[in-house]
């Protein structure tokens, strides 16, 4: 039978973000950044249009721009005119005659309706026959039907993608408010780390987890500051931390935070803050520490390499997300069928590494890489998706159902 993880004091994962979002405040200063800048990053004040979009009716097709009553009254319309995109308004259009017309260029005064050129049939002598059943209206992109002046096109915190800076260009914004850039600083604790480039020595292996979560960091629109690596000594650590602290909006470090005799990072926090959380009901990371340093906040990720990132998706993605004044919403999960068991201890919510596909037949179907342990990097590396278990699950049998984190949904 399964036994179950009986650490005392482990908070649940929903309970740990609500506090971290109830302690944490948005950042208020901003700065005005060119658009093609702010990409990545998030509005402090909502975006109004001043203008309409499109700013003119315009054509939505290459064709002919007619009066639609001219198509039961004349059997041929002469073409009298010719706009292309970025003329200037053609002139008002004569019964029986039409213009030729672009896609994007201005509807001439007159005009209601385009009949796109494979309906039309063109004469030499100048002249077009419309060969369909033409609707009014049809093929008419109406001044402002996209965006009126005076729409909010974008809200304050939305965090700026491809399409939202071509909709700023699009109303003529060349620059945006943002929030400024939350500084986080970074930190490997551990005697037995030393960065790559040099041979090691026994004992050590390579420190990995700063290269992963500057990545991650940079990724969210961060400023990173790097503080290497910290050996386990309680003055040096206490120097880094308070260093730290007059420098970030957000300290993070990695290692130390369990309950080992060279786990410092807590009694550090202690002395100079306060730990608001420590040991989540999470598999992996559960020594995950969060807490106030005297002018910025703390996170304490475990050391091993998947709690680190783990952790950091769940817990510090949340927590830079509020310090830019997004929205936290909860991650999308998706269902897929498992081809294997997974067995589980009941105690921790579980985020198994898989690898997720589509099936022959539609269905998402997830397969849990066969090792787990939180010092393997590479099932990281070689996963594409998180398998989430309940705390409660003692794991699901083949064929049955269970959700899925895309990494590619994280953002990061
Ligand atoms: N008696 C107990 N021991 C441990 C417990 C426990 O509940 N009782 N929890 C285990 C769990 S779960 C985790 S996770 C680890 C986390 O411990 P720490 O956060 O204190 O991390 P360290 O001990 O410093 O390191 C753990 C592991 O990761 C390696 N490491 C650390 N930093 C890095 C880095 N920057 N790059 C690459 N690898 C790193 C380190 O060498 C250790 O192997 O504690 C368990 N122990
Ligand atoms: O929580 Mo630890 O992160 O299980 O390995």
């Amino acid at each position: 039978m399964a036994s179950c993880d009986t650490t005392p004091g482990m908070r649940t994962l929903d309970d740990a973000l609500q506090t971290i979002i109830g302690q944490i405040l948005p950042l208020t200063e901003s700065e005005l950044l060119d658009i093609a800048a702010a990409d990545g990053r998030v509005l402090s004040a909502d975006v109004l249009s001043t203008m309409s979009v499109p700013p003119a009716d315009n054509s939505a097709m290459d064709g002919y721009a007619v009066r639609i009553e001219d198509l039961t009254e004349y059997d041929r319309l002469e073409v009298t005119q010719r706009v292309m995109a970025g003329d200037p308004m053609g002139q008002p259009l004569e019964p029986g005659t039409c213009a030729r017309i672009m896609t994007g260029a201005m509807i001439p005064p007159g005009a209601d309706t385009v009949i796109m050129q494979e309906d039309a049939e063109v004469s030499n002598d100048g002249t077009i026959r419309v060969r369909a059943a033409i609707k009014p209206g049809s093929n008419i992109r109406k001044a402002g039907e996209e965006i009126e002046p005076g729409q909010q096109v974008l809200q304050a915190g939305r965090r700026l993608r491809a399409a939202d800076l071509g909709l700023l260009a699009s109303i003529g914004v060349g620059s945006v408010n943002v929030v400024r850039r939350i500084r986080v600083a970074l930190m490997a604790t551990g005697n037995e780390l030393v960065r790559p480039g040099v041979p090691l020595q026994p004992g050590q292996i390579y420190e990995s987890n700063s290269f992963v979560l500057a990545s991650l960091l940079r990724r969210m629109g961060c400023e990173v500051i790097d503080f290497g690596i910290i050996n386990d000594d309680i003055d040096a650590l206490r120097q880094a931390f308070l260093n730290a602290d007059t420098q970030a909006d957000l300290v993070i470090s990695s290692g130390g935070v369990s309950v080992g005799e060279a786990d410092l990072s807590r009694q550090i926090l202690a002395e100079l803050g306060s730990v608001e959380l420590w040991k989540l009901a999470i598999k992996p990371g559960k020594p995950f520490a969060f807490g106030r340093l005297p002018t910025s906040f703390y996170a304490g990720l475990p050391g091993n390499p998947v709690s680190a990132m783990v952790t950091f998706h769940q817990l510090v993605v949340p927590m830079l997300r509020r310090l830019a004044g997004e929205e936290v919403k909860p991650l999308l999960k998706l269902d897929a069928m498992v081809d294997e068991k997974i067995r589980k201890r009941p105690g921790r919510m579980d985020f198994q590494r898989a690898i997720v596909w589509k099936d022959d037949e539609g269905v998402f179907r997830a397969r849990a890489l066969p090792r787990q342990g939180s010092s393997l990097l590479t099932t990281m590396s070689q996963s594409d998706a998180y398998i989430v278990l309940a705390a409660d699950s003692p794991g699901v049998d083949a064929g049955e159902y269970v959700k899925v984190v895309l990494f590619d949904g994280l953002l990061t």
